[in-house]
C-alpha cells in the first residue's frame, strides 16, 4: 500500500514540475499578450486609418488575452506515453516553443491529441499509457494511469480510480463544466468527426448531448477554419439553459460563440405565450407560404397606375405595372428592396410615357397653327437659323425633352413615391403577421389547409402583444420585407433540437447557409409543440434526409435506481426504445404524501434534512408552471433552485425534489413527456412529493 502511494507521490511530484515549466510559459504569453494589447491602446492613431489598424489589432489582442485567460484554470490535464517513448501533454490550447521540435502543450482538439480520448487496450493507436491529470489550481493533486498495449505496470504506473469516476463525483455548482479531460470515446468521435454537414446526436437524459454539442462547437472552431470565420451559434431552448451551459466554451478558451435562444435570434420580446394548440400551429411551416403570399398581395394588385406629374395627370396601363411588378419580383429582392426597383421601373414607363405625350402635343400644335396660318413652323424655324448663319437642324420635341433630369426628378418626387405607395407599401414584419393573423379575410385566403377552427385558434386580436410562437413568423417576415439577416453563421449547434417548430428550423437554416450543424435532442423529452415524431420527419422538409444520425447510449448523470424507477414511463412515451446504461448508482428514489400537512411544510422539512444530511449539495425543485408563484411566494427558493416543469429541459441537480408529478402531468399535454425530463434531472437523488387532489365539497 504505501510503495503503491509512494510511486503516486514520486510521479505527483514528477508532473508538478512538468506542469509549473508549462505554467510559465502559458504566463509569459499571458503577460506578452496583455503588454501588447496595453501598448497598442496606449498609442495616440495618427488619422482614421491608423484608428481603424488599432481598433482591429486591439479587438485581436483582447480575444487572445481572454482566450488565455479562460484557458487557465485546468490548463493540462492529460498526457500520452507513446510507445516510442515520446511524451505529449495535453491541455486546454496548445503551447509550443520555437526552440522545440514538440509541442509543449498539445491542443486537446489536435489530431495529435485523439489517442488520449480514443485509444482502447484493443486499439491502443500506438499508445503505451494515457494519464490524467488532476490538478488544484496550478498544482497537480494526483495522476492515475491507464495501460493500453498490455505491457506490465511499472514503478512508474499509478493505476487507480478512473478520472471519469472522480469527475461524476464532483458537486453540481449550477454551472455545466466542461467534460474535456474525461471525453469518452463514443462521445470523442462525434466531437471530432469530419463530416461537415449535419450531425445529429441522440440520446437519453444525460448521456451527454449537451457536452457533446459544446465541445463539437470548440472543435469546429479549431478544426474547420472557413465555418469558424463565420462564427459558430449554439441555439438554446430558454435563458435560463444558456446560463446553465454558459461557462463551457469559455473554459475551453472560446469565447466568441454566439449562445441565443429564438427570441434573440430574431431580436424579438414576446410579451406572452400561447396556448399549446396555438403553438403548434403557428409552428407549422405551412404558414411561412401564407406570409409569402401576404407579402404578394400588397405588390401591386392588378390595375392601371395614375399619378400627376406637374399640371398633368399620367396615366400608366395595367400592361406597364404588371411588367415592373414581374421584373422586380423576380429580381430575387425582399420586398422592401425590390419596392425601390418596381419604383424605378415605374418611372421609367412614365419617363417614356411623358416623351411619347409631349411630342404628340408639339405635332399637334405644328398642325393646328399650319392649318390656321399655313406655316410649316418647323420650316420656318430653319429659315430663321439659316438666316441668321446656323446651319443646324432645329430641335424637335423629342430632342428638348431631357429624359434623365425628368427621371431624377420623378425619382425623388413626393406625390409620385406616395403613389408607388398605394401600390407597393414599405412594410414591417409586424404588419405582414397582423395582415395574415388579423385582417378579416387573410387566414381564409391564405390558410386554406387549416380547418375553420384551425383558422379561428390562430386569429390575434389587433394590438395584441406578440407571443413566444409569433417570434419564428415575425422572423420569416422580416427575410420576406428586409432580406436574409445580416449575419450569416458558419456552423450552428442546437441543443435540445427536438423542440424546434418548422418555422423555427426555417429561423435556423436562414443563418447558416453553409448547413454545417450539430443537432441534439431526444423525442423523449420533447415539449408539448413538438408534433414531429423523429429526426427525419423534424428535417426533413428543412435539411434533408441525409444527415449523420449518432446515438449514445451510456447516461453520466441519471443513477440506474432513477432509469429503473422511470422506465414504465419512458414505455409509455417512448414505446420501443432501448433502454440506456447508467454508470451512475444512487438511492433508491422516494416519495413522501403532502398530506394532511400543507405541501409546503412537507417541502420544507425535507429540503431542510436533505440541506442537512448533504451540505453544500445543490437540489432542484421542479414543479408544474402553474405551481412556481405558489412555491417562489412561500420562500422555497431559500431552499433550493425552483424550475417551472416547462423550463427544466437540460438541467441537473445533485437531488430533485419534483413536486406533484400528476400535476405536471396534467398542466399541459404531452404533460408524461414534462414529468420525464424532471424525475430525470438528479445525479444523486430523487424524492417526489404527492399532492393529494382537491376535493370538490358538494353544497
Ligand atoms: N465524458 C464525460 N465526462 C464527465 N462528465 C460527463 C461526460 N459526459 C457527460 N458528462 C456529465 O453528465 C451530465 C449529463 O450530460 P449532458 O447534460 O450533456 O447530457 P444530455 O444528454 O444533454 O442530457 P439531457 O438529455 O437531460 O439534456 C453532465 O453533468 C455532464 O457534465
Amino acid at each position: 500500500m504505501s510503495q503503491i502511494n509512494d510511486v503516486a507521490a514520486r510521479e505527483v511530484e514528477l508532473e508538478r514540475v512538468q506542469v509549473s515549466v508549462i505554467g510559465e510559459l502559458f504566463d509569459e504569453r499571458l503577460a506578452g499578450a496583455r503588454e501588447q494589447l496595453a501598448g497598442v491602446l496606449a498609442s495616440p492613431p495618427d488619422g482614421a486609418g491608423e484608428a481603424y489598424e488599432r481598433e482591429v489589432a486591439a479587438g485581436r489582442l483582447a480575444r487572445e488575452v481572454r482566450r488565455l485567460e479562460g484557458a487557465e484554470d485546468g490548463l493540462v490535464f492529460g498526457r500520452i506515453d507513446l510507445a516510442d517513448g515520446t511524451v505529449l501533454r495535453i491541455g486546454r490550447l496548445g503551447l509550443h516553443r520555437d526552440s522545440d521540435e514538440l509541442p509543449v502543450l498539445v491542443d486537446w482538439r489536435a489530431e495529435a491529441a485523439r489517442p488520449f480520448y480514443e485509444a482502447t487496450p484493443v486499439h491502443p493507436m500506438r499508445l503505451r499509457r494515457r494519464r490524467h491529470l488532476r490538478l488544484a489550481g496550478r498544482t497537480v493533486v494526483g495522476v492515475s494511469d491507464e495501460l493500453l498495449d498490455g505491457s506490465a505496470p511499472t514503478g512508474q504506473d499509478v493505476l487507480g480510480d478512473g478520472p471519469l469516476t472522480a469527475a461524476l463525483q464532483e458537486r453540481r455548482t449550477g454551472r455545466m463544466g466542461a467534460a474535456v479531460a474525461t471525453l469518452q470515446a463514443e462521445q470523442d468521435a462525434i466531437v471530432r468527426s469530419p463530416h461537415r454537414g449535419v450531425t445529429v446526436v441522440q440520446g437519453g437524459p444525460g448521456t451527454g448531448k449537451t457536452v457533446v454539442a459544446l465541445h463539437r462547437a470548440a472543435y469546429v472552431l479549431y478544426a474547420f477554419p472557413k465555418a469558424a470565420e463565420r462564427g459558430v451559434l449554439v441555439l438554446g431552448p430558454n435563458a435560463r439553459f444558456l446560463d446553465y451551459i454558459s461557462q463551457v466554451l469559455p473554459s475551453l478558451g472560446e469565447n466568441d460563440v454566439v449562445l441565443a435562444t429564438c427570441e434573440e435570434l430574431a431580436d424579438v420580446a414576446p410579451g406572452a405565450s400561447d396556448p399549446v394548440e396555438v403553438a403548434r400551429l403557428k409552428g407549422s411551416a405551412a404558414l411561412a407560404d401564407a406570409l409569402a403570399a401576404v407579402v404578394r398581395s400588397r405588390q401591386a394588385p392588378a390595375g392601371d397606375f395614375e399619378v400627376r406629374v406637374g399640371q398633368e395627370w399620367i396615366r400608366l396601363p395595367d400592361s406597364d405595372v404588371a411588367q415592373a411588378r414581374e421584373s422586380a419580383r423576380t429580381s430575387g429582392l425582399a420586398h422592401n428592396r425590390a419596392r425601390r426597383l418596381f419604383k424605378e421601373l415605374l418611372v421609367d414607363a412614365l419617363v417614356r410615357e411623358l416623351a411619347r405625350s409631349g411630342a404628340e402635343t408639339l405635332e399637334r400644335i405644328d398642325a393646328q397653327v399650319a392649318q390656321l396660318t399655313g406655316l410649316d413652323l418647323d420650316r420656318v424655324a430653319a429659315a430663321d437659323l439659316r438666316r441668321l448663319g446656323v446651319d443646324e437642324a432645329p430641335a424637335t420635341g423629342a430632342d428638348v425633352f431631357d429624359a434623365d433630369a425628368v427621371r431624377a426628378e420623378l425619382l425623388d418626387d413626393a406625390s409620385l413615391d406616395q403613389a408607388v405607395e398605394d401600390l407597393w407599401p414599405r412594410l414591417t414584419p409586424g404588419d405582414v403577421v397582423q395582415a395574415l393573423l388579423t385582417d378579416g379575410d387573410a387566414p381564409a385566403a391564405y390558410l386554406r389547409q387549416f380547418t375553420d377552427d384551425q383558422r379561428a385558434l390562430l386569429w390575434r386580436a389587433p394590438g395584441a402583444p406578440w407571443t413566444d410562437a409569433d417570434v419564428p413568423l415575425l422572423d420569416e417576415a422580416a427575410s420576406l420585407v428586409d432580406g436574409p439577416p445580416e449575419h450569416a453563421f458558419g456552423h450552428v449547434v442546437v441543443d435540445e433540437a427536438q423542440e424546434l417548430t418548422g418555422m423555427q428550423w426555417r429561423m435556423i437554416v436562414r443563418r447558416c447557409p453553409g448547413r454545417s450543424m450539430t443537432l441534439v435532442g431526444d423525442f423523449a423529452q420533447a415539449g408539448p409543440a413538438t408534433v414531429a415524431q423523429d429526426w427525419t420527419e423534424a428535417l426533413g422538409p428543412h435539411l434533408g434526409r441525409r444527415f449523420d444520425l449518432r446515438t449514445l447510449t451510456v447516461s453520466y448523470r441519471t443513477t440506474q435506481e432513477i432509469l429503473a424507477a422511470t422506465e414504465d414511463l419512458l414505455a409509455r412515451i417512448a414505446p420501443g426504445r432501448p433502454p440506456i446504461r447508467s454508470i451512475r448508482r444512487g438511492e433508491v428514489p422516494r416519495t413522501l404524501a403532502a398530506a394532511p400537512e400543507p405541501l409546503v411544510t412537507t417541502l420544507v422539512r425535507e429540503l431542510r434534512a436533505q440541506a442537512a444530511a448533504y451540505p453544500g449539495e445543490l437540489i432542484g425543485v421542479i414543479c408544474a408552471d402553474g405551481r412556481t408563484e405558489q412555491l417562489a411566494a412561500a420562500g422555497i427558493e431559500r431552499h433550493a433552485r425552483l424550475v417551472p416543469a416547462s423550463q427544466a429541459r437540460g438541467l441537473e441537480f445533485d437531488a430533485a425534489v419534483v413536486v406533484d408529478p400528476a400535476g405536471i402531468t396534467a398542466a399541459r399535454p404531452g404533460g408524461e413527456r414534462d414529468l420525464y425530463v424532471a424525475l430525470t434531472r438528479a445525479t444523486k437523488r430523487l424524492c417526489t412529493v404527492t399532492v393529494p387532489p382537491a376535493v370538490k365539497i358538494a353544497r
